[in-house]
Order: structure tokens, then sequence, then C-alpha cells
């Protein structure tokens, strides 16, 4: 019931930076007709209604509601449509001695079409529970001693690289009847042609029933073929035929319409018709739908299952340039000739019990470890819904791709480039739902936890196309929105802010990015490096680390002229040059400061590693120098001052000051000869961040404010500073957790969930930042998978602490009274 604003309705109105974005904005939008990057005029409305989504990683998502509604898709990657279509309905009928006895739709909803269905279901009745990528709704049909529960499963398992690419979910519905007598039930799965845009209606789209066997398993259903001229679809619905289930079907009927031939035709037998044969094509302004039935008879006191699926087969896209075809990751299983979803539709009804086997396998030594509250479990599952919710693609290189087209003629020595591109393909999801860049670097540095944790190969494949875009360049020249100046898209050896548009052609055309010339950011190429041996560090993976290494050099190289007192600190150049792209820095920075001595830590590591001594004496010089310099300008005695300008907030307190030493800890050097930053003063800035940024904010219940002033009045200087960035609260536990910190840690964290999760109703669309009050900033946003640093900080700990403490250091303490259920 809270109320919030979006802060993307709020742009300052008389700056310079605003009037060139709204002219930028204006061309965009209006003259060309397309749709901007970031759309600050046009924010999306906040629904509190989201829950699990459907759908393995990078073959499109379709999300449901809390309530079962179909109600957000991403079938077109990275491109979002936030519409509940009423057709897709469960309807559930029963029958009792050979009459229809109960019959409605499991919704709330009382639409005005359809309106000869049973709408209006008493929400009093339901119950949802969503563990993504799980969920769980349970119906108590009213007066009629049957319980439903409907298990909703998608193939997302982690370390899998085929099944979690697959465009599938499947709803397992349990009954249990308690009643003394058999019960006919049946549930029928309903779907509208389409996703609820005009698209719907554009014509030429047709069903088709279907069936497919295969080992002696069956299954049967509807082909709903949506035939649009880009990214042409289809969708299907099916069930599981075995002894004692029957499956039928309808091929069309008008979810514009009554609805009523449907209803009457289920009401009659607990069946529908299965009429034979395909149906006609739609004509201009016709919307068609299709409904699916399972059926079977459940004795007395007995209890059945029946399973249902859902498929999308989108297997050849085209992004908004429409220049390059991409193939998705599983058309390489299930061939890419648009005809899979038959396959897709046994695979999953067929594989299910062994992904709810993995999944539980993976989720369980979590779930029970009574030391860590029920709310971390809930946040750090169901976070992760944005691997897949996030606009994410997963694509195949095509087979003709040679190194040279990826890296350009000179080449840039990434011998296992190919190898990695061919065997895993390549991968991008979403900065944000609203901010439309794939793979934005700053922020995929908080997210790649996640990434790394789970699908370990995933982040070596985007690490390699990073590097790819590393080496190259893009010499448009092109005018950037808060400086107005112009400077060319892409400058060699500097990592971009991201890889692209998908309203553009992503990898081809990096840097979607205009807001600053990102080649003078200061966080990038470090991000970059510290990515680098995290990722070596967790996956042993020596030929990734090899072929990283020049490309590490080449980006330090670029980094080093941002040090332009030569002291082995770099500086900041006096504007918002870092992933805070509104809050100004000036001189050295604890964050970008803190980053350079990590990166310039690893580089001695891997110099090490690889046997480069010229390098390492190279970089451990440098650090030493560097540290010295750190310590000098930016240590108060009590934390990290925000910059060394001088400036009226010079000494604010900064959320992400220990970003550096996050890193470091995360790849186990953040002690001994490796040490960067001095211990005691760690815990000294972490503390006052805890009694500041956390304690002194909001009452201590909303997570950290970015940015705090000593007098514990939160920064308002610039936007940024005065918001809670969800993502950088999560890393900030995580080092918490590392430093010995824990309870604060989890305290710090929990802020934030119960803000988000809890108060103001947004689960599935974790945004960004909010404010203390009613405002908040791009819902849906890659930042908050941080959270699995959480769990590595966890694990670390767990793995040195003696075994009969289980390793949290939460040992008989209640963590603000909600201890794991
Ligand atoms: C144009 C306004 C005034 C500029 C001036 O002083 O002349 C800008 C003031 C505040 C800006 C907005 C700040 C929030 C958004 C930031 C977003 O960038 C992405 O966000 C991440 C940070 O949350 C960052 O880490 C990531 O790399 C970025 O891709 C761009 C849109 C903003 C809404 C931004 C827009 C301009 C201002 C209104």
């Amino acid at each position: 019931g809270a109320t919030a604003t979006c802060a993307g309705h709020v742009l300052p109105s008389d700056t310079e930076g605003t009037v060139t974005y709204f002219k930028w904005w204006y061309k965009k939008t209006r003259i060309e007709k397309k749709s901007a990057f970031i759309d600050l005029l046009c924010a999306v409305p906040l629904q509190q209604i989201y829950g699990c989504p459907l759908g393995g990683i990078g073959g499109g998502t379709i999300t449901r509601g809390w309530r079962g509604e179909f109600c957000r898709w991403q079938l077109n990657p990275g491109i979002y449509h936030y519409e509940t279509v009423i057709a897709d309905q469960f309807t559930v009928c029963l029958r009792c001695k050979g009459q229809t006895v109960y019959q409605q739709v499991l919704s709330v909803e009382r639409p005005s079409t359809l309106q000869g269905w049973n709408w209006g279901y008493c929400g009093h009745y339901a119950f949802y529970h969503a563990l993504y990528p799980r969920a769980w709704m349970v119906y108590e049909l009213p007066g009629q001693n049957v319980v439903l529960t409907c298990r909703q499963v998608s193939p997302v398992i982690p370390h899998d690289y085929k099944d979690s690419s697959l465009p599938v979910g499947v709803f397992i519905w349990e009954v249990e009847n308690e009643r003394d007598e058999d019960v006919d039930v049946s549930i029928m799965f309903s779907l509208q042609n389409g996703t609820g845009t005009k698209e719907d209606r554009s014509g030429g789209h047709w069903n088709e029933p279907f069936a497919f066997e295969k080992e002696g398993e069956r299954v049967a259903g509807v082909l709903l073929h949506h035939c649009t001229h880009v990214n042409p679809f289809t969708l299907a619905i099916s069930a599981r035929e075995k002894a004692g289930t029957g499956v039928t079907h309808l091929t069309a009927f008008n979810p514009m319409g009554s609805g009523r031939e449907v209803w009457q035709d289920l009401l009659q037998d607990g069946r529908l018709d299965s009429p034979a044969g395909k149906s006609s094509l739609t004509e201009k302004g016709e919307v068609t739908a299709a409904a699916v039935c399972a059926s079977c008879r459940v004795p007395a006191r007995g209890h059945r299952t029946l399973e249902l699926a859902l498929a999308w087969d989108m297997p050849r896209v085209h992004f908004g340039s429409k220049e390059k075809l991409h193939l998705r990751r599983y058309t390489r299983f299930f061939g890419s000739g648009g005809d899979a979803a038959p396959a897709l539709s046994h695979h999953a009804l067929t594989h299910y019990e062994e992904w709810e086997r993995k999944i539980e396998a993976w989720q369980k030594p979590i779930l029970e470890n009574s030391q860590l509250p029920s709310w971390y479990k809930s946040a750090l599952f169901n976070e992760l819904y944005f691997m897949t919710d996030g606009g994410t693609i997963w694509v195949e290189l095509p087979p003709d791709c040679r190194a040279e087209d990826l890296q350009g003629p000179e080449g840039a020595g990434l011998s296992h480039l190919l190898p990695v591109l061919r065997e895993y393909g390549r991968f991008a999801y979403l900065e944000g739902q609203e901010y439309r860049m794939y793979n934005t670097y700053d922020v995929h540095f908080y997210a790649s936890f996640a990434l790394v944790m789970l699908w370990p190969k995933l982040q070596i494949s985007l690490q390699y196309d990073i590097a790819v875009t590393v080496v190259n360049e893009d010499v448009q020249p092109r005018q950037y929105l808060m400086c107005g100046q112009t400077a060319q898209v892409k400058l060699k050896n500097v990592v971009p802010h991201d890889i692209g548009d998908p309203g553009d052609e992503p990898w081809q055309r990096v840097n979607a990015y205009l807001m600053h010339d990102t080649a003078d950011w200061k966080d990038l190429n470090l991000k970059f490096v510290l990515q680098v041996y995290r990722d070596y560090y967790l996956t042993h993976d020596s030929l990734y680390l090899r072929d990283m290494w020049p490309v590490c050099q080449a980006v330090m190289e670029s980094e080093l002229k941002f040090d332009t007192d030569n002291d082995g600190l770099i500086e900041n150049g006096g504007f918002a040059d870092q992933t805070y792209d509104a809050w100004v820095v000036n001189g050295a920075s604890a964050y970008c400061g803190g980053l350079w001595l990590a990166a310039v830590c690893v580089m001695c590591k891997m110099a090490e590693v690889l046997g480069d001594a010229e390098i390492q004496q190279k970089y451990t010089d440098i650090l030493s120098k560097g540290k010295e310099a750190f310590e000098r300008m930016l240590w108060n005695g009590k934390y990290y001052n925000y910059d060394s300008s001088g400036s009226e907030t010079s000494s604010s307190i900064m959320s992400d000051q220990c970003a550096g030493q996050w890193f470091l800890g995360a790849c186990g050097l953040d002690q001994g000869e490796f040490e960067v930053f001095r211990k005691s003063h760690v815990v000294s800035a972490l503390k006052t961040i805890f009694e500041k940024n956390v304690m002194s904010f909001a009452g201590g219940t909303m997570g950290a404010v970015n940015g705090m002033r000593p007098d514990g009045v939160p920064d308002t200087s610039s936007v940024q500073s005065n918001e809670v960035w969800i993502g950088v609260v999560y890393a900030l536990a995580a080092t918490m957790i590392q430093e010995g910190l824990v309870e604060e840690g989890f305290h710090t964290a929990e802020g934030c969930y119960r803000t988000v999760w809890e108060r103001l109703g947004m689960a599935f669309q974790t945004p960004e930042a909010y404010r203390e009050k009613k405002v908040y900033r791009s819902l849906a946003y890659m930042r908050p998978l941080s959270i699995w640093s959480m769990q590595l900080a966890l694990e670390r700990r767990a793995a040195q602490a003696p075994a009969e403490e289980g390793g949290t250091g939460l040992q008989g303490k209640k963590l603000c009274g909600c201890m794991c259920v």
C-alpha cells in the first residue's frame, strides 16, 4: 500500500544538461520515431503486481504476477511490454458423479471481456509464495473440500548451460481431494496468441493442435503461431498425457468476445472439444486464443497431479537495427527452424522433476541453515530473477565468425576467444528494464558475483566480449548530453560503458550511454582488471587469465594517465566520472582511489602468477606510493573522505568507500603481504558508515544512504548522494561480513530488502535507488544481484570457521527478531 514517485519524472528543469537531453530526446523519439535508451520523460509506472518470471536464461521471459496474471513480457530481446493479458488464465472444473459442481477462473479479476466466464475468485482463499526460480500458488477452493497447489518451475539451474537456456515454464498442479467421494478435476490453460500488444491484431496469426511423443512419453496441446514480420514466434500450451490423465484442447476462440462457447464446452463434461485441424488466419483487427485442458479422476481422500507447460519459440532474433540475425542459445539443442515448440514442451514436461531436484540441491543448504534469517533467503534467490528477466539474451556465435571479425585485423591475441564464445555463446543483460543498455559495465561489477558464482562460463564469455571492445574503437563523433561536448563514441584501450542498446545493434555498436564520455571515467578500466582476477581466483581458468593479461595491461596504461601528479594514485576529473554519474568528484577519491589501489594490487598478483617480473615490479612500486598518498590525502582518522578537493562536501561519508577492499576480500587478497588498506582503517570506516549512513538514516531501517555528512544529515549536494542504492548496500553488507561485522552487515542489507520487497511492494522489480521519502529510480535493475557477494562472504567465513559454528558468525544472535523459519 506504500506509495512512491519515480525520480525519472523529476528532471532538473534549467540546467544545460537537461536542455541538451531534452533536445536529444525530441530528435530521437519524435523525429526518428525510435525509443530512447533511457526515457526520462516517460518512466514505467509502478505497479505493485509482479511475481516470479517464467523462462530460462536469454530466451525471453514472461512474468506472472502474484495474483497469477501474465503481465510482463520480454520476447523481443531487451524490450519490455507491461500488459496483463486477460485471456491467459488457469480455470478449474470439478465434477462429481457425472455433474459439474464447480467451475471457476483462478483469477480475482472481473474483466469486461470473456464475461461468459466465472471470474472473481475470492483472493482470501489463495496464497502465493515465490523462491526464484520457483513459485507456489495454493487455492483452497471455497466450499469444495479440494485444494489445488500449482508449482511453477523454470529451468534456471546453476552451472547448467543447456536446460538453463530454454524458453519454457512448467505448472505442476497438485490436486488434493478431501471429499469422501471421487472428483473429476480439470485444469484448463487458456492463452492469447500474442503478448497483448497491437501486433496481436495485425492479422495473419493462427493456431493448431499438436501431439509429440518420444521415448513413450506423450504431450499434447496447441501451438499459437504469431506471424509478425520481425521476430515471429510460436507459443505452445500443453499437458502431459499419462494413464488416467486426458488432454483435450480448443484450437481457437475469440478472447475479446464473451467466451461462452469455451465455458460451456468445459462445463459440459470437463473436457474441451478437441477439433482437428488448424485455425484460419486471423484477419486484421482480430485476436485469437487457444486452450488446453488436462483432466483426471482424483479418488476420495486422494491426490493426483496434472502437468502443464508453456513454451515459446523465437529462435532467430533481430535487434532494433535489424542488421544482423542472431540465433538464440537453445537453438543448438532444438534447432532454429521455428518448429521447436512441441519438442520444447515435451522436454519441459519430462525434465522438470530433474530441474526441481537440482534446484533443491542447490538451494537446500542455504534454506536449511538456521543461522540465516528468512528475509536473506528470500532476497538471495528472488533477486536472481534479474538474471533472466533483465532483458537477457543468450545467443550463438555465428558459425562463420572469425577471430578477425571480432578483434579487428591487428588482432588482440585472445587465443581462446573463439573457443569460449563458440562453446558458451554470448550473454547480455540490461542495466535495467528502464535503462536499456546491455552489460553496463560499471554496474555489472557489482552484479557479476551472481554470474560468476552460478554460471561462471557466462561471466568468462562476457569478459571476452568486453576484451574485444577494449581493443576496438568507434571514431564516430557525437555530442555528450551532460557536458554538451563532442567526442568519438569509443576510444581504443578503454573499457566501454556498455555493449549497446537492444534497440540498435549490441556488440556491433557499443556505448549506447551518451550522458558522459566514459572514456574519461575512472572506474571502468579498474573494474575490468578486478573482475579478471576475481574470476580467475574463483574459476582457476588460467587460459582466461593469460588471454586477459595484455588487455589488463592496456587498460591500466590508459588509466595511469589519470595519475596527473605521479603520486601513485589516480585523480578524478571534477565531473561525475564514475558509476555515480550525477555525483561530482574531484581530486583523489575514496571510491575511485580505492578501486585503483585494489586494481594495482591485483596487477601485482596476476604478474606474480604469470611470472611477469617486470610488470610486477612496476605495479609494486606504484602500489607502495599510491597507498601512502591514499592514506595521506583521504584518511581523516575515522574514515576515508569522499574526495580530496577540499570542497564543502569533501568530508562526506560515502557508503561505497570500501569498494576496493570489498573486491580484494572476495579474491582473498586482503591480508598479509597483499594488505592494501589498513585493517584498522577499514573496520573504522565500516563502523562509521554503519553509525552514520545506516543507523542515522531513516532510523536504521532503509539500508545505507550513499552520502552522509559527518553531522548525520544526508549529503544533498547531488541527486545520487542522497539516494540509497540497493546493490551498493548489498555489497557494503558483504564487505562488513568479510571484515567480521556480521550483525551490522545483515542489519544494513535487511533494511533494503524490507523496504523494497515488503514496504514498497517492488517484488521482482528491485530499483536502482530510492530516497528516504517516496522517491525511487529505475525499476528492475541489475546492481542488486550483488547480494550474491554476501553469499560468497558467508561461504568464505563458513570455510574458515570451526565446524560447529556453521560459519555465519550469527550464532545465538537474533537478527531484528527474525531468525529463520
Ligand atoms: C541532465 C541532468 C542535469 C545535468 C546538469 O547538471 O547539467 C542530470 C542530473 C541527474 C541526472 C540523472 C541521474 C540518474 C540517472 C543516471 C543514469 O545513468 C546510469 O545510472 C547509473 C547510476 O544510477 C550509472 O551507474 C550507470 O552507469 C548509468 O548508465 C542516466 C539517467 C539519469 C536519470 C540521469 C539523467 C540526467 C540527469 C537528470
